[in-house]
């Protein structure tokens, strides 16, 4: 049997991370993919799915070209949008992708890693052991059980990528980050987008006064969003999709689901190892190790966070924690925040706790916001829409950070650094940023927040007695 320093199973971003942090430090590593280096994200997910959204808002922009003082008198004409992101995502998986493997041995579309004993990998029919066990196997797409769902040609983001035409007419089911992101996407790309959720606001997990900003400017471009929405059937006519939902009967080409993942286990004969899991993920403790010594669960495939930052990151923690001889000093994943962005125009993107969690938890906070709208760069820029909202205390400790709204994917940073590393609303005030940066929105939360501070009690007595 061939023996390694590591096997890892699966080759999405956590797989990616540990196999290329490993290679580079110079251990002999096996990794087994079954499908195509770079997993779900690559393939089906962030890349593609960003690539799309690029190309509707250059379709968009075009469209809009008069807001800026420009006549444009053609029309744009949809050609092959789809065909471009494939182009992409082919480009990077390529030498640029695979370079970083070059001292690992890779198994890749050779069928699944199973479990045979507790350090004992088959694929293909052969074995393979290893001290240390990397288990990177991510989630798939869940499909509720809606009736007539399981029998009518769906999308998920598995096959989305892949069709050739954009859909005249498509149905979404599910307004999280998916759904939302895939609405806007094919909408400015022609379709005639209907979107359909159980929960109340787009991007669930997120901040209810941003996703309504989202959903303002859904419904601006002309997307159906329907919230709070049952659906009680779904059949197939005439080659047409029909949708029976409690707000009405809809009709489309195509309907995608995107309601969620699953981690799928069973082919990893978990249980000849003697590897816990349930129907979240694999088990893991906070150093992302099993119930077994030297076998890690990396990535989606635990349910601990869907993010492919997130996977990466737990890749790089466990290997740390896998390598290192000390049993105290080990990396926990939950020290450290995981911050998540939606990419649709605008953005939504969030740091630490929402203003709802706050609630829940029963901290003294208080909420300090400023508005895109009054902004001269965001105003200029055409990009009124949004906020950034932090919760915070009287004392500038900073809890949590919301922002929808051009450029929030990048903004969040420093709100992330500063929860983080314990810095405060003052450090921020006081931290120069550059004129007329959108990052100069978060400088202005913190000014704002000093503001409420100097306005009242004894700092304008004082003011008045020293001038
Ligand atoms: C449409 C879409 C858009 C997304 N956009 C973003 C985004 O913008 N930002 C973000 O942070 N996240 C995004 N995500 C989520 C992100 O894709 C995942 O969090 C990330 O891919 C998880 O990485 P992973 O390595 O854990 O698993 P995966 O990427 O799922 O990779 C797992 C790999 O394991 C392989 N595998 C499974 N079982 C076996 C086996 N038994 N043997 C061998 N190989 C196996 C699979 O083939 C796969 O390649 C998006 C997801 C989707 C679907
Ligand atoms: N930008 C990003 O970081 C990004 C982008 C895409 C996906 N992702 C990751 O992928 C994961 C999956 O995304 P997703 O959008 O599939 O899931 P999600 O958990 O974000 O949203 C699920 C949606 O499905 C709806 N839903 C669930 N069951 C339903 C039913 N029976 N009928 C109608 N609606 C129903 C919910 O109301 C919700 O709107 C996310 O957790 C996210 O972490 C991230």
């Amino acid at each position: 049997m061939e023996k390694y320093d590591l096997i890892v199973i699966g080759m999405g971003p956590a797989g990616m991370a540990v196999t290329a942090m490993a290679a580079n430090m110079g251990l002999d590593i096996l990794a087994i993919e079954k499908h195509k280096v770079g997993g779900e994200c690559l393939n089906y997910g962030c890349v593609p799915s960003k690539a799309l959204l690029k190309a509707g808002e250059v379709n968009e922009v075009t469209e809009n070209f008069k807001e800026f003082g420009i006549k444009f008198s053609g029309k744009t004409e949809i050609d092959n949008p789809l065909e471009i992101v494939r182009e992409k995502v082919n480009e990077i998986s390529g030498n640029k992708t695979m370079k970083a493997f070059e001292r690992a041995k890779l198994i890749v579309d050779q069928g699944e890693a199973k479990f045979v004993d507790k350090k004992v990998v088959e694929v293909d029919g052969k074995q393979y052991t290893a001290d240390k066990i990397f288990i990177a196997t991510g989630t798939e797409p869940l499909i509720p059980p809606i009736p007539g769902l399981k029998d009518v040609p769906r999308l998920t983001n598995l096959n989305i990528f892949a069709q050739t035409n954009i859909p005249e007419k498509l149905t979404i089911i599910g307004g999280g980050a998916i759904g939302s992101e895939m609405a806007q996407a094919f909408s400015r790309l022609g379709s005639e987008v209907n979107m359909f959720q159980i929960d109340d606001h787009l991007v669930p997990i997120g901040d209810e006064e941003a996703g309504r900003v989202l959903e303002d400017k859904f419904k601006k471009e002309g997307i159906g969003v329907y919230n709070s929405t049952a659906i009680n059937k779904v059949e197939e006519k005439d080659g047409k999709i029909i949708i029976h939902t409690d707000a009405g009967v809809f009709e489309s080409d195509k309907i995608l689901v995107a309601t969620g993942r699953k981690a799928v286990l069973e082919p990893l004969n978990l249980d000849q190892a003697g590897i816990k899991y349930d129907k979240t993920g694999i088990k893991i403790n906070k150093k992302l190790e099993t119930n077994i010594k030297g076998v890690y669960a990396v990535g989606d495939c635990n349910g601990k966070a869907l993010l492919s930052h997130a996977a990466m990151h737990q890749g790089m923690l466990a290997l740390m924690n896998a390598i290192n001889p000390t049993p105290i000093k080990q990396f926990k994943y939950d020290d450290f925040l995981v911050p998540w962005s939606v990419f649709t125009k605008p953005e939504i993107a969030q740091a630490g706790i929402t203003e709802k969690e706050a609630k829940e938890k029963g901290i003294d906070y208080q909420i300090v916001k400023e508005k895109y709208e009054d902004y001269g760069r965001t105003i200029a820029d055409g990009k009124p829409e949004g906020f950034v909202k932090v919760i915070t205390n009287s004392k500038g400790k900073i809890y949590g950070a919301t922002i929808v709204g051009e450029q929030a994917s990048e903004l969040i940073h420093e709100w992330v650094l500063a929860i983080q590393h314990n810095i405060s609303m003052f450090d921020i005030m006081v931290t120069q940023h550059s004129f007329p940066t959108i990052s100069l929105m978060n400088k202005r939360v913190a000014e704002k927040w000093m503001m409420n501070k100097t306005n009242s009690g004894m700092v304008p007595k004082l003011a008045k007695k020293f001038i």
